[in-house]
């Protein structure tokens, strides 16, 4: 964003607030674009001028006073309030600006020089009367620069200014730079020489502010009045008007049912305006009471204001010539009526204690004998619920049928039908296969009536030429003739299509049915339901003996398995101690044996082993199943062993043992040698390993 520019000024003292304030609303009023700012010594100023010169300017800048260290030179002038004016150097501290045109405080706008921030020079400044080869230092267009100010600043730390003021060391420094030089009518300086005035009333038209250079200011003096005329009067003049403009009127307020009128700092410091007659003034905090108060209700148009006409009313509130009365939201509000103003006196010595019209209430102690007794609340009334009206269910209607089958409803629940159970239909006993059934209402199973015998299947093609027998007759001899001739016996020289050249055949010779169906020649006469073989879509179950072999009974209880032990025999720890005596010893011997054999083909090895730990590994087990000492029962290790050896050698042709499979009965896959057996030996549902 880029940096502002500004109008800056200068106020050191409270005194000169009145000028600072005169110079922003001439600029405001003069319609000016640019912003305000103010540098100010805040270790002098009061807060009420600090407070106003908040709410004139757009920025307020705190800078340090710089005095001068030789101050000799201010007397020459007669000045030595401008002991601190190089503290106007801090101007050229301001880099946050990119332009500043610096008025005096001391100065009042007729127009607004906005067109000086438009100067492209860094500095620029107007002649000034005592010595025109001098600029006037009232008025300066500068570019804030640290590296001037730092110069500027190591000047007024020698003391060095021919006029012991920033005016003579501002002409010291730029006496050898080429500073720009101002119209006389940016900084228009009243004076008593004597071609001032032809002068003044040449170029009065042009004059855009207008400097009160010297000792006496404006607001120092007072009102011109009679020695108000003249040139220097109606400069003056211009100062005053601005001063009418937004400070003649003290700016009224309510405080309760009276109008309070306040001076502000501006008006405090200008000479006579707060101690003059002449003015609608208050001193600051006195109580302006109206010659009638406002009727706390009244209407503020209808209301009669001190030193108005009703019908000038308005006009003369806007001219500040009297106090508006306070709208109704106002008089609402008012304070509580006071004796005495707290803030400024101790209470009178006779009057009444603070709380004096307090109300108060006195509560006597209840002497009342009687015990307390509850009182009594009716009984809440007992049918306090919600008779649900009685409504009869509805009786179950089934919806409007809509397809044919559901007219005829002639399937109700599904039924399992066996084909054994069927009647056999008598006219087609070739036909053994199930037939389509169907379940009565009355829950018996009966067939479904073959059509085609009753009445002629529906032929979408039929042909009203079919059924004239003379064609059918001349047809036939035509054949006939043809076959004839060919020397040929059968029909089969009309290409017939599949079905018809199977009817039209003397022999008969595709299918057993064929004697039962009727010979024709028409295209369409495809043969019935009963005369071609059976292809039943859906087979009619037959009833099959289960997995089991058999029936379950009619508990739904399965046989008893064969071969198993009984729970109450089984001893789960003595089974276990038995598999691992046998394992280790299997892995021992299996051992011995991969020492023995390295050299031999290792397939042959491992079944040998096998057959060898099987013999130690199932001799712990019965041929029955129950267990046994290991090595006690040397029968049923016998048939143990040659049990294993023929499930391991088992459909190996040539005595060539063969072990493909890892899992199958291996005592180093999944099987141990004595499960293996024990599997052979139960026999019955058990599925032997080789046999998976
Ligand atoms: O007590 C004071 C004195 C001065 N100022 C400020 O300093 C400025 C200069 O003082 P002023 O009284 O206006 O001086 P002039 O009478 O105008 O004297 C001339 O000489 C001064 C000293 O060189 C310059 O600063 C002025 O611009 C120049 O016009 C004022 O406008 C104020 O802004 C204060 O705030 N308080
Ligand atoms: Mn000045």
């Amino acid at each position: 964003m880029a940096a502002d520019e500004v109008y800056c000024t200068l106020v050191m003292t409270d005194s000169y607030l009145p000028g600072a304030a005169i110079l922003a609303h001439s600029l405001r009023d003069a319609g000016t674009k640019k912003k305000l700012a103010v540098l100010v010594t805040t270790d002098i100023l009061s807060v009420d001028t600090l407070t106003e010169l908040k709410e004139l300017y757009d920025y307020v800048i705190p800078v340090d006073r710089l005095g001068n260290p030789k101050p000799a030179n201010l007397y020459l002038m007669s000045r030595a309030d401008l002991l601190f004016a190089f503290t106007k150097l801090n101007l050229w501290r301001q880099t946050q600006f990119s332009k500043i045109v610096y008025i005096d405080a001391d100065v009042v706008a007729l127009r607004a020089p906005d067109e000086l921030f438009d100067i492209k020079a860094d500095f620029a400044a107007a002649p000034d009367t005592g010595w025109p080869d001098c600029f006037n230092s009232g008025l300066m267009v500068l570019t804030p620069n640290m590296g001037e100010f730092w110069a500027l600043q190591t000047l007024a730390a020698s003391g060095d200014s021919f006029d012991g003021a920033d005016q003579g060391l501002l002409n010291q420094y730029y006496q050898h730079k080429d500073w720009h030089r101002l119209s006389f009518t940016y900084n228009c300086t009243p004076s008593a020489e004597y071609q001032w005035e032809p002068a003044y009333k040449y170029y009065k038209q042009n004059i855009s502010m207008v400097h009160f250079i010297g000792k006496e200011k404006p607001w120092f003096k007072g009102r011109p009045g009679e020695n108000g005329q003249g040139t220097y009067g109606e400069l003056v003049g211009r100062w005053w008007a601005t001063y009418d403009r937004h400070y003649k009127q003290a700016k009224p307020y309510v405080l309760g049912q009276s109008y309070q009128a306040h001076a502000s700092m501006v008006q405090q410091l200008t000479f006579g305006e707060t101690t003059s007659a002449g003015y609608n003034y208050a001193p600051k905090d006195s109580v302006f009471k109206p010659s009638q108060p406002p009727a706390p209700e009244a209407d503020i148009t209808t209301t009669e204001m001190p030193f108005t006409e009703p019908g000038e009313e308005a006009e003369n509130i806007d001219q500040g010539l009297i106090i508006p009365a306070p709208t109704v939201e106002q008089r609402r509000f008012s304070l509580p009526h006071a004796e005495w103003d707290a803030t400024r006196s101790a209470p009178p010595a006779e009057s009444k204690p603070e709380a004096a019209n307090l109300s108060v209430t006195n509560y006597e102690f209840s002497d009342n004998k009687q015990l307390f007794h509850a009182p009594s609340y009716p009984e809440p009334p007992k049918d306090m619920w919600y008779e649900v009206p009685e409504t009869k269910p509805k009786p179950y209607e089934p919806p409007a049928p809509i397809f044919p089958w559901e007219r005829e409803r002639i399937f109700t629940q599904p039924t399992r039908v066996f084909a054994e159970d069927l009647p056999q239909p008598p006219h087609s006993p070739q036909v053994s296969t199930p037939t389509l059934a169907r379940t009565s209402e009355t829950g018996e199973t009966e067939p479904l009536p073959a059509t085609s015998e009753d009445a002629p299947p529906f032929s979408p093609t039929h042909n009203a030429w079919d059924s004239i027998q003379g064609i059918d007759r001349y047809v036939r001899a035509v054949m006939q003739t043809n076959d004839k001739r060919s020397g040929k016996t059968g029909p089969g020289k009309i290409p017939l299509p599949g079905p018809l050249e199977e009817l039209m055949s003397p022999l008969g010779n595709s299918s057993q049915s064929s004697q039962q169906r009727r010979e024709s020649l028409i295209l369409t006469d495809f043969p019935t339901a009963i005369e071609r073989p059976s292809l039943p879509v859906t087979p009619a179950p037959i009833r099959r003996p289960n997995f089991w072999g058999g029936e379950r009974d009619e508990q739904g209880e399965l046989p008893q398995a064969e071969g198993v032990p009984d729970q109450a025999e089984w001893n789960p720890s003595e089974r276990l101690d038995q598999l691992r005596r046998s394992s280790l010893l299997e892995i021992e011997h299996l051992r011995a044996l991969q020492e023995e054999g390295a050299k031999e083909n290792p397939k042959r090895v491992l079944v040998e082993s096998l057959s060898g730990s099987t013999e130690s590994a199932a001799s712990g087990v019965d041929s029955d199943g129950t267990s046994t000492e290991h090595g006690n029962n040397g029968e049923a290790k016998g048939s143990a062993a040659a049990e294993e050896a023929q499930l391991i050698g088992q459909k190996s042709d040539g005595g060539v043992p063969v072990f493909s499979e890892p899992e199958f009965g291996s005592g180093t896959g999944l099987f141990s040698a004595e499960t293996v057996a024990e599997m052979e030996n139960d026999g019955g549902g058990a599925v032997s390993p080789t046999e998976r």
